[in-house]
C-alpha cells in the first residue's frame, strides 16, 4: 500500500529560469526505502523539502497516509506533517547530551519521553553513551543519534538528506548496512537523497532518478542498472563501452570482430553497441568472437579491468576476475553476453 503519493508536482524558485521540479509523480510503498539520485542541481533536495513542507510547490498534489498535505495553494505546515528528518550535517545540538538531543521535541509525560528516548537510542545500537555529548562520538555514532532523534516521535515517513556523505569510505559500507537494518527493523518508510550510486544501489529498495527536475525512472536497483530507460540513466550508474557496428543478416561487424546475432537484421545503417565492463568476458582460447590488443590492465583486488584496442585505436574496457594472468600476452579474446543496440547517426 502507498503511504506517500506525488501527483504532477512542479516547483520553480522565484528568480529561476527553469523548473527545479517538473511534473513529478510517484508512489512510495509502506515500509519501503527509496533513494533519490541525480547529478548536482537535478532537484533531489528540492523534492525532499517539498515532502517535508520546507518548500511549497507551484502546483501538484502530495498525499501522506491518505491525507492531502499539499493541494494547490493549501498545505499542512511542516511541523504537523509527522515527518522525521535527518540532515546531512546531522544538526545535533552540541550543548545537549545525546539523550537530551533525542528527548528534544518529544511530547508526553517526563517518564514517557525518557523511556522512548532510551529505547530508541538502544534500537539504533547506542547502549551506554547516553550522557556523552555529540563531539565525543564518531561520525557514524552521531548519525545514529540523528536517526534516533528523527524516529523517536514515530513519524509517518523518514527523510534523509545525503546521510552517508560525511562518512569516510571505510565506515560508509558498514554504516549503510546498519542504517538499512535499523530502518527495516522499525518498519518505517524512508526516502534518502544521495549523489552516490553505490549508496543507492546497496541501500534502497527502489531508486528514483532525476535529471533537470524531471523524473527519469523509478524502479528496483537491478532494473535501473540492467534496463535503463534512456542513456542518461544508463550512464549515471557507471561507464558504458561504445562499439561501432554494421548490422547484417547474421550479426554485427565490428572492428574487434564479428558478433553472431540474428537480431542484427532488424537494424539498418551504422549502430552503436553499448555495454558495461561486466557484460563482457575475457577468454583465453583463440577462435572466440572478438579480439583486441591489450592496452592496460588495472588491478582492483576484487577484479581487474582490461582495456583493449582495435587496429584503429578504438578502446573498450572489460571486467575480469582477479586471478586471470595476462603475462606474455599482448592480445586477448573476449565475448559480450549483453549489450544494447542504438542507431548511430
Ligand atoms: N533557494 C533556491 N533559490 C533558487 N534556486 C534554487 C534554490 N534551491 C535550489 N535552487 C535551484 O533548483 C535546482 C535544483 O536544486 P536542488 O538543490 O534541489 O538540486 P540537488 O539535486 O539537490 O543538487 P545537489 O546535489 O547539488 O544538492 C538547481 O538549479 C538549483 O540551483
Amino acid at each position: 500500500m502507498s503511504i506517500l503519493t506525488l501527483q504532477n508536482v512542479n516547483k520553480k524558485y522565484n528568480q529561476a529560469m527553469e523548473f527545479a521540479i517538473k511534473g513529478v509523480s510517484f508512489d512510495v510503498k509502506e515500509g519501503e526505502i527509496l533513494a533519490l539520485v541525480g547529478e548536482s542541481g537535478s532537484g533531489k533536495t528540492t523534492l525532499l523539502r517539498l515532502i517535508a513542507g520546507l518548500e511549497h510547490p507551484d502546483s501538484g498534489i502530495i498525499s501522506l497516509s491518505g491525507q492531502k498535505i499539499v493541494e494547490g495553494k493549501k498545505s499542512v505546515p511542516a511541523h504537523e506533517r509527522q515527518v522525521g528528518m535527518v540532515f546531512q550535517d546531522y544538526a545535533l545540538f552540541p550543548h545537549l547530551t545525546i539523550l537530551e538531543n533525542v528527548k528534544f521535541g518529544l511530547k508526553g509525560s517526563k517518564e514517557e519521553v525518557d523511556s522512548t528516548s532510551r529505547e530508541t537510542l538502544k534500537l539504533v545500537g547506542l547502549k551506554e553513551d547516553f550522557s556523552k555529548y555529540p563531539h565525543q562520538l564518531s561520525g557514524g555514532q552521531q548519525q545514529r543519534v540523528a536517526l534516533a532523534r528523527a524516529i523517536a516521535p514515530n513519524p509517518k515517513i523518514l527523510l534523509m538528506d545525503e546521510p552517508f556523505s560525511n562518512l569516510d569510505a571505510m565506515l560508509k559500507d558498514q554504516v549503510r548496512e546498519e542504517i538499512r537494518q535499523i530502518i527495516k527493523k522499525t518498519g518505517i518508510t524512508a526516502i534518502f537523497v544521495t549523489h552516490d550510486t553505490k549508496d543507492a544501489l546497496s541501500t534502497a529498495d527502489r531508486i528514483a532518478i532525476l535529471h533537470k527536475g524531471y523524473l527519469q525512472q523509478i524502479d528496483i536497483p537491478k532494473v535501473l542498472y540492467e534496463n535503463p530507460v534512456n542513456p542518461y540513466v544508463a550512464n549515471f550508474f557507471g561507464k558504458r563501452n561504445e562499439m561501432m557496428a554494421i548490422p547484417t543478416e547474421e550479426g554485427f561487424h565490428t572492428s574487434f570482430g564479428f558478433i553472431t546475432d540474428p537480431e542484427a537484421k532488424k537494424f539498418k545503417g551504422k549502430v552503436k553497441l553499448l555495454f558495461r565492463p561486466e557484460h563482457g568476458e575475457v577468454v583465453q582460447r583463440d577462435g572466440q568472437q572478438l579480439t583486441g590488443k591489450i592496452v592496460k590492465i588495472s588491478y582492483f583486488g576484487s577484479h581487474q579491468m582490461v582495456k583493449l584496442a582495435d587496429d584503429e585505436g578504438q578502446r573498450v574496457t572489460i571486467r575480469t576476475n582477479p586471478g586471470r594472468s595476462f603475462d606474455g600476452i599482448d592480445r586477448a579474446c573476449f565475448y559480450l553476453w549483453k549489450y544494447d543496440v542504438e542507431e548511430a547517426f
